[in-house]
């Protein structure tokens, strides 16, 4: 077990040296700035566990920044001052930050209260390295308990009993298939199939008979009666994934039977009532998909009598450790093991800004797991870098490139990385393989156009 970390902030060099006499200060590693501007940052950036703060010019922007960066709520806080009274000080430790010490100082103390860090911290890591269980909410198929889920839950169980069509919205990996099962489940026709299908990976000759099933002789190769996802689904759920990937031809097909309400199999003469509850769901802002003409307005409001938003992953912030021990906590009930996972390496997940979702999360803890022996440390977790950072870091990105040319750099880029290898792609980028065949397809569409 390593020893916890401690930032000082001291620009009062006499200060300074008797603090450091402390023999507590041996127990921690210790990192010192005097940098009056950019302490705020340099205390954000390194992850620490306890910080003592020469508070002499401590204002507003200061407490805005660490509230902030949930620094007040992650980190010990003794703060110094000379003991003119200062409201940003008071809200800090109204906000149980940590001590505030007044000149003259007593060193005595604030080696004590030190002392009292230390061993809570101690313990905090000894109690995480025993982690294996979950201990989040679950509804349905979904598990956590941030206040966004809780309330994505509510709206659930309500939409559930109507019979409303759904329109899931939600970054790749954010969890819309297990809302669209969720919702299945908790419904009048959870006794009845839910079937899913993926708009974008419709083979063109096909979607006919994907859709709506055919009779026998109907066309070569038509050898038996097929019969499409209107009636695999009937009586359940058919959940139409990736929908504004769906070419428009076929879009139309779909928005007929919503509006009509039945069907005939290619070759049939026979029309048939379609039964189903339709969820649908897109990473895409529809909105934008209809400006840009690639989904129809009217299918749109026919699909989404009722609108839900699934949050991305980093807006879950109470969640990210939760799934995190979640997912260890099956994979050790599968393996029958004793995986536990140490509190630095939760503190670096939850940092983590999860461009990837709850599948990267997921992926990210799966790849931990095989690599720790016992304790999952810092060094298993590989963590993608988002895109941003990538960018920062000196990525050539001409000014004025459209985001979709460098969605399809970023996509190419990767996948000539992995030499071609898809699922790595597909997992490093955090979306989904299927997601990742729809655009590589488009692209092929695009410059099969193009040539
Ligand atoms: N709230 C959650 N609880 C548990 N697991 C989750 C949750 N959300 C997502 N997952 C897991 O993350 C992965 C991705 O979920 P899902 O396929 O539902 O996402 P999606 O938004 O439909 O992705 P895509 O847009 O790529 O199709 C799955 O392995 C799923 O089990």
């Amino acid at each position: 077990m390593g020893r916890p970390s401690l930032f000082i902030f001291m620009d009062d060099l006499e200060l300074l040296q008797e603090l450091q006499r402390l023999p507590v200060l041996q127990e921690f590693i210790v990192t010192i700035s005097s940098d009056t501007d950019a302490w705020p940052q340099q205390l954000q950036a390194g992850n620490f566990d306890a910080a003592i703060i020469e508070a002499k010019q401590f204002d507003q922007e200061h407490f805005d920044f660490l509230n902030q960066h949930h620094l007040l709520s992650d980190i010990d806080f003794i703060f110094l001052s000379s003991g003119k009274p200062n409201p940003y000080l008071d809200k800090m430790m109204l906000r149980g930050a940590g001590y505030h010490f007044r000149k003259p100082y007593h060193l005595n103390r604030i080696g004590t209260t030190l002392s009292d860090f230390h061993e809570h911290l101690a313990r905090d890591r000894q109690q995480s390295e025993k982690v294996i269980t979950s201990d989040l909410d679950q509804f349905g198929l979904l598990v956590g308990s941030s206040k966004a889920m809780l309330k994505l839950y509510r709206t659930i169980r309500k939409v559930a009993q109507t019979s409303a069509n759904v329109f899931i919205v939600g970054e790749s990996g954010a969890g819309k298939e297990l809302v669209a099962n969720t919702i299945h489940a908790a419904s009048e026709r959870t006794d009845h199939p839910f079937v899913a299908l993926n708009c974008g990976a419709l083979s063109p000759e096909l979607v006919d008979s994907e859709l709506f099933g055919h009779v026998k002789g109907a066309f070569t190769g038509a050898h038996k009666d097929h019969q499409g996802v209107f009636e695999q689904a009937r009586g359940g759920t058919l959940f139409l994934d990736e929908v504004t990937e769906m070419p428009l031809e076929h879009q139309v097909k779909l928005l007929r039977v919503l509006e009509s309400g039945e069907f005939r199999p290619v070759g049939s003469q026979t029309t048939h009532m379609a039964d189903v509850r339709i969820v649908a769901a897109t990473n895409r802002e529809p909105i934008e998909a209809i400006n840009d003409e690639l989904f129809r307005e009217d299918l749109y409001f026919r699909l989404a009598q009722f609108p839900l938003q699934v949050p991305p992953l980093r807006d879950r912030g109470e969640d990210i450790i939760g799934l995190a021990k979640h997912f260890l906590a099956y994979r050790n009930a599968q393996e029958k093991q004793n995986k536990s996972i140490d509190m630095e390496t939760l503190k670096n997940i939850k940092a983590h800004p999860w461009p990837g979702n709850v599948r990267e999360l997921k992926h990210t803890i799966e790849r931990a797991y095989i690599l720790a022996d016992d304790i999952i440390m810092p060094e298993h977790l590989i963590l993608q870098t988002t895109p941003r950072t990538r960018v920062e870091e000196g990525i050539d990105v001409p000014a004025g490139m459209s985001l979709e040319e460098l969605e399809q750099a970023a996509i190419e880029r990767t996948l000539a990385s992995n030499r071609g290898n898809k699922s790595d792609t597909a997992q490093q980028l955090g979306i989904s393989v299927k997601t990742l065949y729809n655009k590589l397809g488009k692209y092929q569409q695009r410059s099969g156009k193009d040539s």
